[in-house]
């Protein structure tokens, strides 16, 4: 792991049980390819690095063929926005470029692109020319596309579907879906799930049996309460796929959510996801002879993990390869000085643990505190017009550790290159943009959720057998902590599949299912007439001005016309607000 990570001090409780066909898989891992390096609860638990996850794999892959059974490694999508590895690159380099070469060191053999990965054609376009070739057709997205600069012509971002054989000889059709993702940047296209299944190149594809469908996809496993991420279209390629093949293997792996969950659709089908950020690398073992059966562990991505799992210790663990890039990672972060201290946090503020407006949440931070400040610095000629600071909870991305505050810090705290922009309106108005916005945002998701209904629901599975004959330990509720065994803070993942899951217990960190919604400094006592600035990032512009002209017909404001407010983005805020107020 990274110099100065924070090592586990906990264990697997149980070594991981082996199908005829096992997966490892990643998803959301968005840049977090250091590791946790900070020493605050939970954080050690997922302090191994890119490079410890290679030489795991590496061992794996070698147990595999040992036991003379199939492991695939799949991952899910969103690679970047979330650390300076992945967003810290010098100006005019696309996001990821650098890591992308990291991750290229890992034997992935499916990988499909996530939302992030479209956000910016930039990106998007390296990721096409840099990336993708190297996975010779392991890159896969069904319904992604894109054009070339100055051509019209849509081509496939990645292969639209993969078949090979493993190395027991297993024969493997997959696919690569993403969610029907509108924010995607010119240039690139987001085909909708239920048109992606109507091609006739994915009925021919779909049309030979296969001993298994293996299907990565970035969308969650589950529903969401949260309009942005309940985008769980995973039924419509099920039934697609089901349609044909009424009993063939189905192993679909989401993402998106940020969370652990699972779901069995059939007897022979099953679909899980891991979390995010290289917290969890999650497992799924399946038997395809032996009148089958699953077994599904999320496991913490530690170096204890690591060992314990592959019968290794810290003298025979790392492989040379596992070393170097661990070396490569360490060089990219000091050559881009992502430990840069800019100053101290006196504090934990935390984005899940707590609800706004708690004092240790990190949302009441950067609204009641860091946003104002940063405003108030950034335009000192408009310090005198009273301030409106609105933004989208989803650009707030981690929590913050006392201790040194890092360049690195700063983008696993905000990311996104968004600039801020405003308009000068009535306090009238201005005191009611915020629930405007979200308003449009609900009635949105109802338009979805009535679409969803019209969708035909999912068999219930009958008599599953799960687990895997051989893995009853798995049942039976959480693991009974022995007495004198001190449990850490962690994740206690609830899923919607049979037993526990989570592979080292934890006493529960807690967590809160938050809607990316629109929030908004704290009300200011002026009158209705006061002009005030409304300051808004980029990335919401639309939505904010749809509102304001709901609210205010006759103005017609747009993006366009819009003026920035200072010429710091959002990921100079933290920067800022530590250089100023921590230092
Ligand atoms: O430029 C950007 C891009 C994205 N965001 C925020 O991120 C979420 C999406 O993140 P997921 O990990 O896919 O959930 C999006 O809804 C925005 O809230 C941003 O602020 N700026």
């Amino acid at each position: 792991s990274q110099p100065g990570a924070t090592q586990s001090s906990a264990w697997p409780a149980r070594p991981l049980v082996w199908g005829d066909v096992n997966f490892l898989f990643t998803t959301d891992t968005h840049g977090w390819l250091m590791g946790h390096t900070k020493s605050g609860p939970p954080e050690p638990n997922y302090s191994a690095d890119f490079g410890d996850f290679l030489s795991f794999t590496t061992h794996m892959k070698s147990l595999a063929a040992e036991k003379g059974v199939d492991l695939l490694l799949i991952d899910s999508g969103d690679l970047h926005d979330g650390t300076g590895l992945t967003d810290g690159a010098p100006p005019g380099q696309p996001n990821a470029h650098e890591s992308n070469k990291f991750i290229m060191r890992l034997p992935y053999d499916v990988l499909t692109p996530g939302n992030h990965e479209l956000y910016q054609y930039a990106s998007a376009l390296d990721t096409y020319k840099s990336f993708v070739p190297h996975w010779s057709g392991k890159y896969i997205s069904s319904n992604v596309h894109l054009t070339l600069p100055n051509t019209t012509n849509l081509i496939p971002f990645g292969s639209p579907y993969r078949k090979f054989l493993t190395t027991q000889g297993r024969r493997v059709t997959a696919f690569g879906v993403l969610f029907h993702f509108t924010m995607n940047a010119r240039g690139t296209q987001v085909q909708s799930v239920e048109e992606l299944v109507e091609q006739p190149w994915f009925a021919q594809a779909v049309e030979e049996e296969p001993d298994m469908f293996v299907v990565a996809g970035h969308m969650p496993v589950h529903m969401e309460e949260d309009p942005e991420v309940n985008v769980n279209d995973w039924p419509i390629v099920y039934y697609a796929i089901r349609q044909r093949h009424p009993e063939t293997a189905i192993f679909i792996f989401g993402g998106h959510s940020h969370k652990r969950n699972c779901t069995v659709m059939d007897e022979h089908a099953i679909a899980i996801q891991g979390g995010r950020y290289m917290e969890t690398v999650g497992w799924l073992s399946a038997n395809l002879t032996e009148g089958g059966g699953y077994t599904r562990r999320y496991l913490d991505t530690n170096r204890n993990t690591y060992q314990y799992h592959t019968g290794t210790d810290e003298e025979d663990f790392d492989t040379l390869e596992g070393i170097e890039l661990t070396q490569y990672i360490t060089q990219l972060a000091d050559v881009w000085n992502l430990h840069e201290v800019f100053g101290y946090a006196p504090q934990d503020w935390y984005l899940d643990r707590v609800e706004f407006p708690h004092k240790n949440s990190v949302l009441t931070l950067f609204l009641n505190d860091v946003l104002p400040t940063v405003l108030r610095l950034g335009a000192p000629e408009r310090s005198n017009i009273p301030l409106l600071a609105i933004f989208n909870r989803g650009s707030i991305r981690y929590d913050i550790y006392q201790g040194p505050f890092t360049r690195n810090d700063q983008y696993t705290v905000m990311p996104f290159k968004n600039q801020f922009f405003y308009v000068t309106v009535p306090w009238a108005v201005g005191r009611r943009v915020v629930d405007e916005a979200n308003k449009k945002r609900e009635d949105q998701a109802r338009l979805r959720d009535a679409m969803r209904m019209a969708m035909p629901s999912l068999p219930q599975p009958s008599e599953v057998p799960f687990p895997l004959p051989g893995a009853q330990t798995v049942l039976g509720g959480p693991k009974e902590p022995k007495e004198d065994e001190p449990l850490t803070l962690g994740y206690v993942t609830q899923d919607l599949c049979e037993g526990y899951a989570d592979d080292t217990p934890h006493l529960s960190i807690g967590g809160l299912d938050r809607a990316d919604d629109f929030h908004s400094s704290p009300p200011l006592p002026i009158s209705d007439d006061t002009l005030m600035d409304v300051v808004f990032p980029s990335f919401v512009a639309q939505p904010i001005v749809d509102a304001l002209n709901r609210l205010f017909p006759g103005q017609n404001y747009t993006v366009a016309g819009l003026e920035k407010y200072m010429k710091w983005g959002s990921e100079d805020v933290f920067e800022v607000y530590a250089r100023e107020k921590w230092n």
